[in-house]
C-alpha cells in the first residue's frame, strides 16, 4: 500500500479553515478551529467522542453556518454559500450514518449523485428523477466506466441498497460522492463499523481516488490505524478546539493527544491502535 507520500514545497491550501467557531445554544461545539487542506492530501480529522468532528464537516458542507470565522475554498470565501452550491463548487460529502436511498438499486444512488452535481442536492434530484432518466444516456458511460467499474461494485449495479451489507452500502455512498466530481471528498467516517478486510478494501480506494482521481480527501475518522497509514496531514480535535495538527507521526508524539485520548474512556483502544498506526507506519517506511 502507497504510504504518506512525500510531498513538494507547500501550495496554496485548496480549503482553508480559519478561527471558525460553532454554538448551539449554550454549547460551544467548535471554538477557534483553524487548518489548511492542500491539494492532492490526504487530511484526516481525529478527536475523542463529543470533540466537534462531525459538526466540523457539516459547517465545511454548508449544513451548519458558524457563529465566527471563514471558511476559503479554491480561495473563495463559501462562508455564506448554501450547502448545494459547495456540492457543485466541488465539495462533495458522505455521511456518518449511510444516507442512501435504501429502496433504490445502487446505479439509481449513484445517478443521484450524478444529478445532484449538474443540478441542487440530492433531494431536488430525487424528485427530477424523470428528467434524470432522460440524461441517461449521457451519464451511463461515465458513471458506468469510471466509478462502478473503479470502486468494483458492477455486480450490484441493479441490486437495491437495502440487500448491501454494511461495507458495500458505504462503498455505494463513496460512489455517490464521487459521481458529483469532487475537488475535495469529504468521507465521514469511512470505515467505520466495517471489518478488518472491507477496511483495507476502503483504503485502497481511498488512496486510489487520490491516485487516479486527483482528488483531495478529507475525513473524519476513528480507525487511527487507518488514519496514520494513509493520512499526510492529522488535525486533532478536542473540545472544540485543534489542540494538535501535522503529519502522523508528529501527532503521535504529541503528549496532549495522548492526554486527550487518555480522557475518554477508550484509553486502552485508543492506544493500542496509535501503537498499531505507528508500527504500520514504520513499517510503510
Ligand atoms: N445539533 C446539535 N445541537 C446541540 N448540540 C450539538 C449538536 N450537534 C453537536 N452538538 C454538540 O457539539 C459537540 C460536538 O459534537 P460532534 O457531534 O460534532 O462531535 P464528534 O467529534 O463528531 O463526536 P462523535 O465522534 O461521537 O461523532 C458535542 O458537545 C455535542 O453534544
Amino acid at each position: 500500500m502507497e504510504t504518506n507520500q512525500p510531498r513538494g514545497p507547500a501550495t496554496a491550501p485548496l480549503l482553508q479553515v480559519d478561527g471558525v467557531t460553532l454554538t448551539f445554544g449554550g454549547v460551544k461545539a467548535l471554538s477557534g478551529v483553524g487548518f489548511g487542506v492542500q491539494p492532492g492530501s490526504i487530511t484526516a480529522v481525529i478527536g475523542p467522542n463529543g470533540a466537534g468532528k462531525t459538526s466540523l464537516f457539516n459547517t465545511i458542507s454548508g449544513f451548519y453556518r458558524p457563529t465566527g470565522g471563514s471558511i476559503r475554498f479554491k480561495g473563495e470565501d463559501i462562508t455564506r454559500i448554501p450547502a448545494p452550491r459547495r456540492a457543485r463548487m466541488g465539495l462533495g460529502r458522505s455521511f456518518q450514518n449511510i444516507a442512501l436511498f435504501r429502496g433504490m438499486t445502487v446505479l439509481d444512488n449513484i445517478k443521484l449523485g450524478r444529478h445532484a452535481h449538474l443540478k441542487a442536492n440530492v433531494f431536488d434530484a430525487l424528485f427530477y428523477l424523470g428528467r434524470a432518466r432522460r440524461e441517461e444516456a449521457e451519464l451511463r458511460r461515465d458513471i458506468e466506466e469510471r466509478i462502478i467499474d473503479f470502486l468494483e461494485i458492477d455486480h450490484i449495479r441493479h441490486a437495491p441498497v437495502s440487500a448491501l451489507s454494511y461495507g458495500l452500502q458505504k462503498r455505494v455512498e463513496m460512489a455517490r460522492a464521487l459521481a458529483m466530481q469532487p475537488e475535495i471528498l469529504m468521507l465521514d467516517e469511512p470505515v467505520a463499523g466495517m471489518n478488518r478486510e472491507e477496511t483495507e478494501d476502503m483504503a485502497r480506494f481511498i488512496l486510489d481516488v487520490r491516485a487516479e482521481w486527483g482528488v483531495t480527501v478529507l475525513m473524519v475518522e476513528h480507525d487511527m490505524g487507518m488514519v496514520m497509514d494513509l493520512s499526510d496531514h492529522v488535525v486533532v480535535l478536542n473540545f472544540g478546539q485543534v489542540i494538535a495538527q501535522g503529519t502522523p507521526a508528529v501527532v503521535q508524539a504529541d503528549p496532549e493527544v495522548n492526554r486527550a485520548y487518555l480522557g475518554s474512556g477508550n484509553v486502552g483502544d485508543l492506544r493500542r491502535k496509535l501503537q498499531a498506526g505507528a508500527t504500520s507506519a514504520q513499517g510503510a517506511a
